[in-house]
């Protein structure tokens, strides 16, 4: 049988089964020990029965990862929903577009997802279309106070695995509590071996919306620090850059000093947002701030 790990505790691993929906308590002995393999949530995992009744069983292979997060420890995330709000928090165009960079370099696609759609107005959803409409990443607006855009963010997920990132008090909670139907998934929960008190250690878990559509219930991303990459590599990580590079005199052109940029000309008539080249510019200088600096 194959399934997902959904959750990993006190030497189980929670294997969703694929065909059946059923959750199966996994030990994976013989692959610690034949191959030296640390299951993680996430993982795909070929396993057997040993107990049907108990919903027990042992892994026998743990497929091959096309990823692996640190914070949250999650296999096989692809998606990254950015959860930020407009106001309140007021929005911050220079995080996000740092978010932007570090999800894209752990290899996930974010989607930009701006929160508390209902204390927005007509005006900031235009702006925020006018800075990102050319970005090529997808954008929602969502309220989980009115309940608008959800469905339409489950559409966007579908078939994937999704983790939710975002700065403090952007809704990431809220979010994840609206996709996923359970409540209160941030309150700590009840210590199992005391019985009281309060657990502050959480263990992350992913939730199946069907059987090839998981949620990681743990925010991750808290804090943003660029990449280590060159600087002449950040061009990579804007796509409305990339597509018109092309057009550039100079292949190596970084769009900021060079004569004949496609890029800058861009900005310049209004086809690149200035708020995101501006924001390229600091990171680069960032950047190469911090290489300069590592190669002394
Ligand atoms: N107006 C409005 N407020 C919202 C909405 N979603 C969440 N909030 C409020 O925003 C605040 C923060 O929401 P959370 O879901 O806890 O945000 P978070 O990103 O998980 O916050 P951290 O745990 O600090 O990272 C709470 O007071 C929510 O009630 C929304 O759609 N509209
Ligand atoms: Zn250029």
């Amino acid at each position: 049988m194959t399934g997902r790990i959904v959750k990993a505790l006190s030497g189980f691993y929670y294997v969703f089964d694929y065909a059946s929906g059923n959750i199966y308590a996994c030990k994976a002995r013989g692959v610690f020990r034949k191959k030296n393999v640390h299951p993680l949530v996430g993982d795909e995992a070929e396993f057997v029965v040993t107990h049907e009744h108990d919903r027990e069983g042992n892994i026998e292979k743990i497929l091959p990862r096309s990823s692996a997060m640190a914070r949250p420890p999650v296999a096989n995330c692809d998606l990254a929903l950015l959860v930020t709000s407009v106001h309140t928090p007021d929005i911050n165009f220079s995080l996000i577009d740092r978010y932007l960079v570090v999800l894209q370099h752990s290899g996930l696609t974010p989607v930009l997802v701006f929160s508390k759609s209902d204390l927005n107005t007509d005006s900031d959803e235009e702006e925020i279309r006018r800075v990102y409409g050319g970005s090529g990443f997808e954008i929602h607006f969502i309220s989980t106070v009115e309940g608008s855009g959800i469905d339409e963010l489950r559409g966007t997920i579908e078939h994937h695995v999704s983790t939710v990132a975002g700065p403090s008090g952007a809704g990431k909670s809220s979010l994840l509590n609206a996709l996923t139907g359970k409540d209160e998934l941030e309150t700590s929960r009840v210590s199992e071996h005391t019985g009281r008190g309060r657990q502050t250690t959480r263990h992350t878990e992913l939730v199946a919306l069907s059987s090839d559509t998981f949620i990681c219930d743990t925010p991750g991303f808290s804090t943003v620090f660029l990449p280590k990459i060159k600087e002449t590599e950040l061009r990579d990580y804007y796509p409305e850059f990339v597509k018109l590079q092309d057009g550039c005199r100079f292949r190596s052109c970084v769009h900021i000093n060079e004569p004949s940029c496609a890029v800058k000309d861009a900005v310049e008539s209004g086809g690149i947002s200035r708020i995101r080249y501006e924001n390229y510019c600091r990171s680069y200088d960032e950047l190469k701030d911090i290489n300069r600096r590592n190669f002394k």
